[in-house]
């Protein structure tokens, strides 16, 4: 796996990181990794997903409620990016909190299509997890993974024969405090990171609420 260090600052351009594309380590977990089979992982072993746990393992806390607005529950995102990674390109997300300046409640949600990368977590003290994220699947980043913990995606840990297509996309949902949703404050906004020039992302007052609220029974008072 990439060391911890790499690709620190620029997260930018498209430009490879230091050290991106060089062939990944064969196998081996590297130092401090969380206990998890690599059944969970879910897939074949491959480089890139060797010594690194499923998303669920490491990523999910739903039930921190940092701001006392209930957590999970109450997390409405409001802003969608798509980025996407090309092979042969060392597109790769450098190392960075999202919620750096503030104004994110909660988690990023992810949506994983195509090839087949590793998440690495880094924390101040110098701990280090490797996350896989398999095409296909889906992640939320809550908890310590959102507040405390860095995150990247280094180019060496994108592996392109595995998910097909030459891609990896990744779709993220965020809530964005209303100040910055519509134009104030500032530095909150995620980055581009290194992507193509097809990377997007919109802002809109409200996309949807918690998927599972039409099971619940209404409250007294709300609209039917
Ligand atoms: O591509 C991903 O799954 C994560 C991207 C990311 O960390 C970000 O957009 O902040
Ligand atoms: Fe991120």
């Amino acid at each position: 796996m990439a060391a911890a260090g790499d690709g620190r600052g620029d997260r930018n351009g498209g430009r490879p990181l230091a050290g991106g594309r060089r062939s990944l380590p064969g196998g081996g977990r590297a130092g401090g990794h969380l206990a998890a089979s690599d059944a969970q992982v879910g897939l074949a072993a491959g480089a890139v997903d060797r010594g690194a746990v499923a998303a669920g393992d490491a990523a999910v806390d739903p039930a921190v409620d940092r701001d006392g607005r209930g957590g999970l529950a109450s997390w409405v995102p409001n802003q969608l990016c798509l980025n996407r990674y090309e092979a042969g390109t060392g597109h790769a997300i450098t190392p960075h909190n999202d919620n750096e300046g503030g104004g994110l409640r909660v988690a990023v949600a992810g949506v994983c299509i195509g090839a087949a990368a590793v998440m690495t977590f880094l924390h101040a003290n110098g701990d280090k997890r490797d996350v896989a994220l398999p095409g296909g699947c889906a992640y939320v980043m809550s908890g310590d993974a959102f507040a405390v913990w860095r995150h990247a995606i280094f180019a060496s840990n994108i592996d392109y024969r595995r998910g097909g297509g030459g891609a990896r996309v990744s779709l993220t949902l965020r809530q964005v405090e209303e100040r910055q949703a519509h134009g104030g404050g500032g530095g909150t906004q995620p980055r581009a990171a290194s992507l193509t020039g097809s990377a997007k992302r919109s802002v809109w007052p409200r996309v949807c609420g918690p998927m599972d609220a039409f099971t619940r029974p209404p409250s007294p008072g709300a609209e039917p």
